[in-house]
Protein backbone atom coordinates (compact mmCIF):
# COMPACT_ATOMS: atom_id res chain seq x y z
CA UNK A 1 0.00 0.00 0.00
CA UNK A 2 1.57 3.34 -1.45
CA UNK A 3 0.74 6.14 1.59
CA UNK A 4 0.49 9.47 -0.62
CA UNK A 5 0.68 12.78 0.62
CA UNK A 6 -0.92 15.59 -1.14
CA UNK A 7 1.32 18.50 -1.28
CA UNK A 8 0.35 20.69 -4.56
CA UNK A 9 -1.15 23.51 -2.63
CA UNK A 10 -1.16 27.05 -2.66
CA UNK A 11 -1.99 27.72 0.94
CA UNK A 12 -3.81 30.01 0.39
CA UNK A 13 -5.82 30.40 3.69
CA UNK A 14 -2.36 30.37 5.07
CA UNK A 15 -0.79 33.19 3.42
CA UNK A 16 2.56 31.21 1.99
CA UNK A 17 3.89 27.48 1.76
CA UNK A 18 2.50 26.09 4.42
CA UNK A 19 4.26 22.51 4.38
CA UNK A 20 7.97 24.41 4.13
CA UNK A 21 6.80 26.36 7.06
CA UNK A 22 8.86 25.56 10.06
CA UNK A 23 7.60 24.15 13.54
CA UNK A 24 10.46 24.25 16.13
CA UNK A 25 13.08 24.34 13.32
CA UNK A 26 11.13 21.35 11.39
CA UNK A 27 9.24 21.63 8.35
CA UNK A 28 4.93 21.01 9.21
CA UNK A 29 5.48 18.65 5.81
CA UNK A 30 8.19 16.26 7.88
CA UNK A 31 5.65 15.85 10.96
CA UNK A 32 3.52 14.51 8.83
CA UNK A 33 5.89 12.41 7.15
CA UNK A 34 7.54 11.19 10.50
CA UNK A 35 4.00 9.90 11.26
CA UNK A 36 3.45 8.52 8.07
CA UNK A 37 6.46 6.34 8.04
CA UNK A 38 5.27 4.58 11.30
CA UNK A 39 2.13 2.77 9.64
CA UNK A 40 2.82 -0.51 9.92
CA UNK A 41 0.85 -0.80 6.30
CA UNK A 42 2.58 1.52 4.43
CA UNK A 43 5.02 0.09 2.49
CA UNK A 44 6.03 3.38 0.20
CA UNK A 45 5.41 7.18 0.86
CA UNK A 46 5.05 9.53 -2.38
CA UNK A 47 4.39 13.29 -2.35
CA UNK A 48 1.90 14.58 -5.28
CA UNK A 49 2.88 17.82 -5.77
CA UNK A 50 2.53 20.98 -8.61
CA UNK A 51 4.86 21.18 -11.45
CA UNK A 52 5.55 24.19 -9.69
CA UNK A 53 6.76 22.72 -6.37
CA UNK A 54 7.93 19.52 -7.15
CA UNK A 55 11.82 20.84 -7.21
CA UNK A 56 11.80 21.92 -3.27
CA UNK A 57 10.06 19.02 -2.01
CA UNK A 58 12.41 16.45 -4.07
CA UNK A 59 14.86 17.35 -0.45
CA UNK A 60 12.62 14.74 1.34
CA UNK A 61 13.77 12.21 0.12
CA UNK A 62 10.84 10.63 -1.70
CA UNK A 63 9.49 9.90 -4.98
CA UNK A 64 7.55 13.14 -5.98
CA UNK A 65 4.86 12.67 -8.77
CA UNK A 66 3.08 15.54 -10.51
CA UNK A 67 0.07 16.76 -9.91
CA UNK A 68 -0.34 17.46 -13.86
CA UNK A 69 -4.72 18.53 -12.99
CA UNK A 70 -4.14 20.62 -9.97
CA UNK A 71 -7.75 20.79 -9.72
CA UNK A 72 -7.78 19.97 -5.82
CA UNK A 73 -8.14 17.00 -3.97
CA UNK A 74 -9.61 14.54 -6.56
CA UNK A 75 -6.66 15.26 -9.25
CA UNK A 76 -4.30 14.53 -6.26
CA UNK A 77 -5.97 11.49 -5.58
CA UNK A 78 -5.88 10.66 -9.21
CA UNK A 79 -2.54 10.73 -9.88
CA UNK A 80 -1.15 9.18 -6.53
CA UNK A 81 -3.50 6.03 -7.87
CA UNK A 82 -1.23 5.92 -11.16
CA UNK A 83 1.31 3.34 -8.55
CA UNK A 84 -1.44 1.55 -7.59
CA UNK A 85 -3.39 1.13 -4.26
CA UNK A 86 -3.29 3.89 -1.92
CA UNK A 87 -3.82 5.66 1.52
CA UNK A 88 -3.92 9.24 0.46
CA UNK A 89 -3.15 11.77 3.48
CA UNK A 90 -2.97 16.17 3.39
CA UNK A 91 0.35 16.97 3.91
CA UNK A 92 -0.73 19.45 6.53
CA UNK A 93 -1.80 16.86 8.88
CA UNK A 94 1.17 16.82 11.99
CA UNK A 95 -0.88 14.80 13.88
CA UNK A 96 -1.65 11.56 12.14
CA UNK A 97 -2.24 8.34 14.04
CA UNK A 98 -0.37 5.68 12.34
CA UNK A 99 -2.94 3.17 14.30
CA UNK A 100 -5.46 5.02 12.66
CA UNK A 101 -4.08 4.40 9.44
CA UNK A 102 -3.35 0.82 9.78
CA UNK A 103 -7.26 0.11 10.63
CA UNK A 104 -8.04 2.04 7.63
CA UNK A 105 -6.08 0.00 5.83
CA UNK A 106 -6.80 -3.60 7.18
CA UNK A 107 -10.48 -2.43 6.57
CA UNK A 108 -9.97 -1.54 2.89
CA UNK A 109 -7.74 -4.90 2.53
CA UNK A 110 -11.03 -7.08 3.97
CA UNK A 111 -13.94 -5.00 2.23
CA UNK A 112 -12.02 -4.97 -1.74
CA UNK A 113 -14.19 -1.89 -1.74
CA UNK A 114 -12.85 0.98 -4.38
CA UNK A 115 -12.64 3.51 -1.21
CA UNK A 116 -12.67 3.36 2.64
CA UNK A 117 -13.37 6.32 3.98
CA UNK A 118 -13.66 7.77 7.71
CA UNK A 119 -17.28 9.39 8.34
CA UNK A 120 -18.83 11.71 11.00
CA UNK A 121 -22.03 11.03 12.15
CA UNK A 122 -23.40 14.20 10.25
CA UNK A 123 -22.38 12.30 6.88
CA UNK A 124 -19.18 14.91 6.66
CA UNK A 125 -16.40 12.83 5.23
CA UNK A 126 -12.64 12.81 5.85
CA UNK A 127 -11.54 12.04 1.49
CA UNK A 128 -7.77 12.72 2.54
CA UNK A 129 -7.32 10.64 5.06
CA UNK A 130 -8.64 6.91 3.30
CA UNK A 131 -7.67 4.33 1.21
CA UNK A 132 -8.79 4.03 -2.35
CA UNK A 133 -8.05 1.23 -5.32
CA UNK A 134 -6.38 1.75 -8.06
CA UNK A 135 -9.48 0.70 -10.23
CA UNK A 136 -11.18 4.15 -8.09
CA UNK A 137 -9.01 6.09 -10.37
CA UNK A 138 -10.92 4.47 -13.77
CA UNK A 139 -14.36 6.06 -11.84
CA UNK A 140 -12.59 9.73 -11.07
CA UNK A 141 -10.74 9.57 -15.17
CA UNK A 142 -14.29 9.98 -16.48
CA UNK A 143 -15.77 13.00 -13.86
CA UNK A 144 -12.36 14.74 -14.58
CA UNK A 145 -13.34 15.04 -18.15
CA UNK A 146 -16.83 16.16 -17.39
CA UNK A 147 -15.24 18.55 -15.30
CA UNK A 148 -16.84 17.18 -12.12
CA UNK A 149 -14.22 17.70 -9.50
CA UNK A 150 -16.34 17.00 -6.32
CA UNK A 151 -14.64 14.19 -4.52
CA UNK A 152 -17.18 13.72 -1.70
CA UNK A 153 -19.34 13.11 -4.64
CA UNK A 154 -17.39 10.69 -6.40
CA UNK A 155 -17.15 8.63 -2.95
CA UNK A 156 -20.72 8.61 -2.32
CA UNK A 157 -21.50 7.39 -6.03
CA UNK A 158 -19.36 4.52 -6.12
CA UNK A 159 -18.90 1.67 -3.66
CA UNK A 160 -17.21 2.81 -0.71
CA UNK A 161 -16.84 1.28 2.94
CA UNK A 162 -17.35 4.16 5.51
CA UNK A 163 -15.36 3.95 8.43
CA UNK A 164 -17.52 5.76 11.28
CA UNK A 165 -15.12 7.59 13.25
CA UNK A 166 -17.83 8.19 16.33
CA UNK A 167 -17.10 4.43 16.87
CA UNK A 168 -13.43 4.27 17.41
CA UNK A 169 -11.16 5.79 20.11
CA UNK A 170 -11.41 9.27 20.50
CA UNK A 171 -7.70 10.08 20.45
CA UNK A 172 -7.39 9.10 17.10
CA UNK A 173 -9.58 12.31 15.79
CA UNK A 174 -6.59 14.05 16.07
CA UNK A 175 -5.22 12.67 13.06
CA UNK A 176 -7.47 14.94 10.68
CA UNK A 177 -6.19 18.17 12.71
CA UNK A 178 -4.87 19.98 9.34
CA UNK A 179 -2.83 23.37 9.35
CA UNK A 180 -5.06 25.71 7.59
CA UNK A 181 -4.41 29.18 9.12
CA UNK A 182 -1.39 30.69 11.27
CA UNK A 183 -4.24 30.78 14.12
CA UNK A 184 -4.24 26.86 13.79
CA UNK A 185 -0.24 26.81 14.43
CA UNK A 186 -1.64 27.56 18.09
CA UNK A 187 -3.44 24.69 18.30
CA UNK A 188 0.03 22.21 17.67
CA UNK A 189 0.60 21.83 21.78
CA UNK A 190 0.97 18.28 21.40
CA UNK A 191 3.63 18.16 18.59
CA UNK A 192 5.69 21.20 20.40
CA UNK A 193 6.19 19.87 23.36
N1 LIG B 1 -1.40 17.48 -5.52
C1 LIG B 1 -2.29 18.36 -5.08
N2 LIG B 1 -2.31 18.67 -3.77
C2 LIG B 1 -3.24 19.57 -3.35
C3 LIG B 1 -4.14 20.21 -4.25
N3 LIG B 1 -4.93 21.06 -3.53
C4 LIG B 1 -4.53 20.95 -2.25
N4 LIG B 1 -3.50 20.06 -2.13
C5 LIG B 1 -2.84 19.62 -0.91
O1 LIG B 1 -3.84 19.00 -0.12
C6 LIG B 1 -3.70 19.33 1.25
C7 LIG B 1 -5.01 19.90 1.80
O2 LIG B 1 -5.41 21.05 1.08
P1 LIG B 1 -5.73 22.45 1.74
O3 LIG B 1 -5.82 22.34 3.22
O4 LIG B 1 -6.86 23.11 1.02
O5 LIG B 1 -4.37 23.24 1.41
P2 LIG B 1 -4.05 24.34 0.36
O6 LIG B 1 -4.78 24.09 -0.91
O7 LIG B 1 -2.56 24.43 0.29
O8 LIG B 1 -4.58 25.65 1.11
P3 LIG B 1 -5.70 26.71 0.73
O9 LIG B 1 -5.19 27.40 -0.51
O10 LIG B 1 -5.75 27.62 1.91
O11 LIG B 1 -6.95 25.91 0.52
C8 LIG B 1 -2.53 20.28 1.35
O12 LIG B 1 -1.42 19.55 1.86
C9 LIG B 1 -2.29 20.76 -0.06
O13 LIG B 1 -0.90 20.94 -0.31
C10 LIG B 1 -4.09 19.85 -5.64
O14 LIG B 1 -4.81 20.35 -6.51
N5 LIG B 1 -3.15 18.92 -5.99
MG1 LIG C 1 -6.10 21.62 4.98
Amino acid sequence: MIGAVLAGGRGRRFGGDKLLFRINGKPLLLYTLEKLERAEKIDEIVLVASKENAEKLEGFGYEVLIDGLMVGPMGGIYTALSLGDAFVVAGDMPLLVPEFIDFIVERFEETKKLACVPRWGNGYLEPLHAAYSSSFRGFLEERIKSGNYAINRAIRESDACYIEIEKLPENWRESFFNVNTREDLGRLSPLIF
